[in-house]
């Protein structure tokens, strides 16, 4: 853990590196580009190496696709308590989803035309849901299930297999409730580029959902332009801001439920009262102690965790917007003067009693959010991304009368005077 004070010298140089933006290293890139190549060119075979490469897992063709009778049956065999959580964080996550969804308008312009705008659901979306280093379930829900909310009809999924060529069975069940309507298990960038690029065995979709590791998010934006994307979701990572009035065994508690995801997530942490950042520091190597995923813990900490004392909370959310995490915890008893000034986190946690585990999993928004810095550009999911936006324009002879010399006036200028003709020519 890195622990830095106002008061020290690095601080300044600590403060300015909290300005980050999102880009991927050369390498990644590198990579990711030799995968899209390789499976545009060479689909089904491709993937499939690489599958092999990455995952261990030797596939055929035919078993790339999770059958629809093992999707059931996983659902059918799932124990109880995991079949009621999972369906009371569809529950709340369809009902957060109902409330975003953009509905279909129109209205009178000056000239009288009707204009006004339709949404749809995209016909065919893909939806990567991350497994490499723990199968996750809620994701599941976070993407599948706001793409049915949104009436998407074909919900295709793609998940990386473990080496024997099977995928949780956890996972599968929630991907039945959420509604996906295919299911692959591949994963990492070669999945991306089957979605977008298509192969024998994948037909391509239109836009592409979900986080994954820097080489799942360096796919989707090197896939950009031939499919959409919703956002930039890679490694998850938190900042807490914190007046004295935070909970040290809570902040520590969630600092180290961040570190558990591993390889490059990160945690923060920016207090400006000196006592609490000792208690958080204390907190912190004693409950880390009793956790069960110390090889994801210890690099983390090592390495993704920094703990900040700044001179004030202004100047804390000042380096929070810098930093634009994609979970901000604030706590605080002057939020009425702190949380106006936040406005780059992708999700925000207010007080003592709001775990950024329970929006993980149940809370209603969309777990998929923007990270690395890409939230000063990126929104997280949200149900209207799953719908396309068309707009409609409609004139009567009486409202193409009265836009004529607007656009004869324009035209003109453009030099476009088929423009201009193909206004009067209507009798106007
Ligand atoms: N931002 C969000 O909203 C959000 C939500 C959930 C999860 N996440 C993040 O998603 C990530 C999931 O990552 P993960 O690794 O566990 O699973 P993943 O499914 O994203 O990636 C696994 C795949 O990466 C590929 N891969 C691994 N090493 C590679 C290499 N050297 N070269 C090329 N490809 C390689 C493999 O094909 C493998 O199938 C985590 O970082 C987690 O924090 C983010
Ligand atoms: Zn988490």
């Amino acid at each position: 853990m890195k622990i830095i004070r106002h008061t020290d010298p690095g601080y300044p140089a600590a403060a300015s590196a909290l300005n980050r933006r999102a880009e991927a290293s050369d390498a990644v890139r590198e990579v990711v580009s030799g995968v899209i190549k390789a499976v545009r060119e060479r689909g089904d075979a491709a993937v499939l190496e690489l599958v092999e490469k990455f995952d261990g897992a030797k596939l055929t063709p035919a078993q790339m696709r999770v059958p629809q009778a093992e999707l059931d049956a996983a659902w059918d065999a799932a124990d109880a308590t995991l079949k009621s959580a999972l369906q009371a964080s569809q529950r709340n996550v369809a009902a957060f989803a109902q409330r975003s969804l953009r509905q279909e308008w129109s209205f009178k312009n000056e000239q009288g035309a009707t204009v006004g705008e339709v949404y749809h659901p995209f016909e065919r979306v893909g939806c990567y849901v991350p497994g490499g280093t723990a199968p996750l379930v809620s994701t599941s829900i976070m993407t599948v299930a706001i793409a049915a909310a949104a009436g998407v009809p074909e919900i295709v999924v793609c998940t990386p297999c473990g080496r024997d060529g099977t995928v949780n069975p956890g996972l599968l069940a929630a991907l039945k409730l959420a509604g996906a309507t295919e299911v692959y298990k591949i994963g990492g960038s070669q999945a991306i580029a089957a979605l977008a690029f298509g192969t024998e065995t994948i037909r391509p979709v239109t836009k592409i959902f979900g986080p994954g590791n820097s080489y799942v998010v360096e796919a989707k934006r090197q896939a950009f332009g031939v499919v959409s994307i919703d956002l930039l979701p890679g490694p998850s990572e938190v900042l807490i801001l914190a007046d004295k009035s935070g909970n040290p065994a809570f902040i520590a508690a969630d600092i180290l439920a961040q570190a558990e995801h591993g390889k490059d997530s990160m945690a923060g942490f920016l207090t400006d009262d000196a006592a609490l950042l000792d208690a958080v520091v204390a907190q912190v190597a004693e409950q880390s102690a009793t956790l069960s995923r110390q090889a994801q813990l210890t690099p983390v900490l090592e390495k993704g965790v920094f703990l900040m004392l700044v001179p004030s909370m202004e100047e804390g959310a000042r380096l929070a917007n810098d930093f634009a995490p994609e979970h901000l915890t604030l706590i605080t008893t002057r939020e009425q003067d702190i949380l106006p000034l936040i406005r780059t986190a992708g999700a925000i946690f207010l007080g003592n009693y709001s775990p950024v585990a329970v929006g993980d999993f149940l809370a209603g928004p969309s777990h998929t959010l923007p990270t690395g810095g890409s939230g000063k550009s990126f929104p997280g999911i949200t149900a209207d991304m799953f719908q396309r936006r068309t707009s409609i324009i409609r004139l009567d002879r009486e409202s193409c009368a009265r836009s004529e010399p607007v656009v004869s006036a324009i035209s003109a200028v453009e030099g476009l005077d088929a423009h201009a003709r193909s206004v009067f020519i209507r009798g106007v």
